[in-house]
């Protein structure tokens, strides 16, 4: 079934919407989990690190002088339950913006992607991005990948940090204003996860589903929301 949306702004997630729910869990995660403890004692002076350290300790109730070995088993086990805590995705985040930068990580999308991506930028379109992924590791994920480097395409990045949670209706409305958009009808979210298209729809935006195969939403229930399995199936009608 094909889904016909009439948008200025089109905001996209990334695990499970663009890229395979692999592509984050198995080859980000693997690489990130090693590197973990590593970073965190090499860049201890970083003030970025020292605070995700600190809301890590926070969060999972350690001490204040808990070490760094204590810290990196909060760390797998958040990644082991797949929690998107935002301290973790800072620290994955610094560690995937090097692995990219040294070519050791390059991000593939399913088929559909690039292809739609660049035809709704080509005819004036605005994208931008809302990932639970920090914005330093969304942006080096979109530099090095099997189609280049895409960067160009995004206007604005957010994540939980400069937005907030995905699946509060608060994030879609600071994202809205992030973008100068008055009329949340004008944007539209796509996203695997119907909870945050629930939080969006709340916010006034337009939603559609991603229902890709062989992924885990992949039989979910979308309840009101249109969804496809692929972006080949999005007609999207640029207001300008
Ligand atoms: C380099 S971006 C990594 C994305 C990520 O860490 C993640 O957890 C994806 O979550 P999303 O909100 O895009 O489903
Ligand atoms: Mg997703």
């Amino acid at each position: 079934m094909s889904v016909h949306v009439a948008a200025r702004w089109v905001v996209l997630d990334i695990e499970g919407t663009l890229t395979p729910t692999s592509q984050v869990h198995v080859v980000l995660y693997d690489y990130a989990r090693p590197r973990l403890g590593p970073w965190i004692r090499d860049h201890g002076d970083d003030p970025v690190v020292a605070e995700a350290v600190a809301q890590v300790r926070t969060e999972a109730g350690l001490s204040a002088q808990a070490g760094t070995d204590e810290v990196v088993a909060v760390l797998h086990a958040w990644m082991d339950a797949d929690r998107k805590a935002t301290p973790l995705k800072t620290l994955q985040g610094l560690i995937w913006q090097q692995g990219y930068a040294r070519g050791e990580l390059t991000t593939d999308y399913f088929p559909d992607v690039v292809p739609a991506l660049r035809s709704w930028r080509q005819r004036g379109a605005r994208l931008a991005v809302f990932s639970s992924g920090s914005v330093a590791g969304q942006k080096a994920s979109f530099s090095h990948t099997t189609a280049g480097d895409l960067r160009e395409l995004f206007a604005h990045h957010f994540d939980t940090v400069n937005a907030g949670p995905k699946r509060e209706h608060r994030s879609y409305e600071a994202i809205a204003a992030g973008l100068g958009e008055g009329e949340p009808r004008r944007i539209v979210f796509f996203s695997d996860v119907p909870a945050e298209l629930d939080a969006a729809a709340a916010a006034g935006w337009q939603t559609v589903g991603l229902a890709r195969p062989g992924e885990p939403y992949a039989d979910a229930d979308f309840g009101t929301h249109p969804a496809v399995s692929t972006f080949d199936d999005v007609r999207l009608e640029v207001i300008a």
